[in-house]
């Protein structure tokens, strides 16, 4: 619903805005200073824009006018005033821009914020903007004036529900002749914004690496640049320490965390490009989304042309930065984007100097490693299906939690194999927990057999490939056979020979029993004292895999392999002339699927045979 007085026009916020600002006015952010990084943040944008905008059509900065942004207190007023001569915006994008919010999982992230203790830390990763001036000002008035057009427009809100949107003065029109001026009416325990060593402070701490110049204009004496606006990926590595970085990675990736690694490094030859890169050591809220685009900045010449190059492929989408080209085209076309060769050299290259230096930082810096592999290890294992080439590369760097600890490498799995040993083993599964009472497991435990256990989503796909690490194939504990006869026992002494239980007979009772429900019933080489299993067979998808596929409603799902331990008395107990066969095949399988964290297909026809086998032996235990 919009309302119309004279010129002006009153519009509603969009839900989520409206919810926004509530929880921004009405919670006490410790980290306020946030607001004028994200205002000057989105001016060096919109310089960003116009430079762009302007390769193509030049006219735009006719007037000579370097793109620059101005910071302008004014204690009378106690407004602080953010002005930048960028590309500006018209009527219908200061409606679009500064009343919604595009980005998916805002509702999502709105939920969280309200839950969570560090909302300026949650701000900082959903880049709430704009938005957070309110945190300072109790009125905001926007002016602009889109590149090149004739009109200016102000928007004007106190937050609350909505904000009224009109032409600008003739005043406004003479003020600005290009890009847009933020005037923030500050609320009584804002002030201190006001003062100029505070502003000094806060565009040092978070904005000294916009490439703009930041001109702070005092109330008295001469307007001063107070960043250094030069492109930091630009400048030698001798010359900058940790904290530029630190405060680089802050600005560019709009993040409150530190770094857990930096790559920064200039690439001659062929071509040349300076790239600065960083691997944040916090997850953002989007992690997960289902476009798994990344975000690494592109520009040519130091003029920024997109953040939609793909320069990294989806599974390093979390690594954030900047690559710089010196001999691209400065008018890159969509099309350009995707098929340039040059651009594709340039992806290649940069994604295999991510991944080494991933790789060297496991060896290095364990622990700066171990922040980027708990946040993103599950978004880096995507590479190790998607990238064929660097498969080798990914398995070596990931890191498992196994029977024999943490945070494993495969290399040390190697190390440790077990005499005869010639496969790498794995168990995927919900839970570390339940994984590891899985009988499945039982066989190697007796062996001292190292498995992995693999309990994120992404595991069922990316072990589905036939992989192999160092010359050894990976191998399911639930899938196909498995054969651990020359490895030895761990006590020499334990009895693995042949049980005298008859085997066919037992094996075509369960089978006439369960018929159709499973696939086929074998003598289990896993289990050593539990008394039967499920497995997959050796060709189909892996039992978790299934059960992943089945919970999203996707294939039908193969029949498993029931296995059976020829030693465990409840299957001895098996035979033609037992009545109970019948009620105890049933079980074998029922077991099996509730150690796997499956439901048996009919709960209640469980119970009734576990009662009725339960009430058999008590009353034998009576006799
Ligand atoms: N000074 C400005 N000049 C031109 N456009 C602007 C300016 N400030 C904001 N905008 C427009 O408003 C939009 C919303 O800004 P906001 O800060 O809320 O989010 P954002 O900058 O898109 O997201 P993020 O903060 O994650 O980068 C921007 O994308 C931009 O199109």
């Amino acid at each position: 619903m919009t309302t119309a007085t004279a010129d002006a026009v009153s519009q509603p916020f969009q839900a989520e805005v409206a919810e926004l600002l509530h929880l921004m006015v009405h919670s006490v952010y410790s980290e306020t200073d946030i607001f004028l990084r994200e205002l000057i943040s989105n001016a060096s944008d919109a310089c960003d824009k116009l430079r762009y905008e302007a390769i193509a059509n030049p006219a735009l900065i006719a007037d000579g006018a370097p793109p620059e942004i101005r910071i302008v207190p004014d204690k009378k007023a106690d407004t602080l005033s953010v002005v930048d001569t960028g590309i500006g915006m018209d009527r219908q994008e200061l409606i679009d821009h500064l009343g919604t919010i595009a980005r998916s999982g805002t509702k999502s992230f709105l939920a969280r914020l309200t839950e969570a203790k560090d909302g300026a830390g949650l701000i900082g990763q959903f880049g709430v903007g704009f938005y957070s001036a309110f945190m300072v000002a109790d009125r905001i008035v926007v002016t602009s004036r889109r590149a090149g057009a004739g009109e200016v427009w102000t928007w004007t809100s106190s937050g609350g529900s909505g904000f009224e949107i009109a032409p600008g003065s003739e005043e406004d029109a003479k003020r600005i002749a290009r890009g847009t001026e933020i005037v923030l009416h500050l609320k009584p325990d804002a002030k201190k914004y006001l003062e100029t060593h505070e502003i000094e402070r806060i565009v040092r701490a978070y904005s000294d690496n916009i490439q703009f110049p930041i001109q702070l204009v005092p109330e008295e004496g001469e307007p001063s640049q107070i960043n250094s606006a030069s492109a930091l990926w630009q400048r030698s590595k001798s010359e900058l320490k940790p904290e530029d970085y630190a405060t680089a990675y802050k600005q560019i990736a709009h993040a409150f965390d530190e770094p857990a690694m930096t790559l920064h490094y200039r690439a001659e030859g062929r071509y040349s490009y300076a790239v600065l890169l960083f691997a944040p050591s916090t997850k953002p809220f989007d992690l997960f989304e289902p476009e798994r685009k990344g975000r690494v900045k592109l520009y040519v010449r130091r003029v920024f042309i997109t953040d939609d190059a793909d320069l990294l492929p989806a599974y390093l989408r979390f690594v954030r930065g900047v690559v710089d080209s010196e001999d691209l085209p400065l008018n890159l076309s969509r099309e350009m984007l995707q098929n340039n060769p040059q651009l594709a050299q340039i992806r290649k290259a940069v994604t295999g100097r991510v991944v080494s230096e991933l790789e060297a930082l496991g060896d290095k810096e364990p622990e700066n490693f171990a922040k980027i592999w708990e946040a993103f290890g599950p978004v880096i294992k995507e590479g190790i299906y998607e990238d064929f080439e660097r498969r080798e590369k990914l398995l070596a760097l990931s890191r498992f939690t196994t029977t024999a600890g943490e945070k494993r490498s495969l290399k040390q799995y190697i190390a440790d194999l077990k005499p005869n040993q010639t496969e790498v083993y794995f168990l995927a599964g919900d839970s570390i927990e339940r994984l590891k009472s899985n009988p499945k497991l039982e066989s190697a435990a007796a062996r001292g057999i190292e498995v992995l256990l693999l309990t994120d989503p992404v595991d069922a796909f990316w072990t589905s490939a036939a992989l192999d690490f160092e010359g050894k194939p990976l191998k399911s504990l639930s899938q196909g056979d498995i054969d651990f006869g020359l490895v030895p026992l761990l006590d020499e002494h334990k009895d693995e020979t042949k049980p005298d239980a008859d085997e066919a007979s037992i094996i075509a009772v369960i089978k006439a029993t369960l018929g159709e429900r499973v696939s086929d019933v074998r003598a289990s080489q896993r289990l050593t004292s539990s008394a039967s299993c499920l497995v997959a067979g050796s060709h189909g998808p892996d039992r978790e895999l299934e059960r992943l596929l089945a919970r999203q409603n996707r294939g039908a799902g193969s029949k498993p392999i029931l296995e059976i331990n020829l030693r465990h008395p409840l299957v001895a107990a098996i035979s033609a002339d037992n009545a109970a066969s019948a009620d105890l095949s049933f079980l074998l399988l029922e077991q099996a699927q509730i150690l796997d964290g499956e439901l048996p297909e009919d709960p209640a026809a469980f119970a009734g045979r576990l009662n009725r086998l339960v009430l058999q032996g008590v009353a034998k235990g009576d006799g």
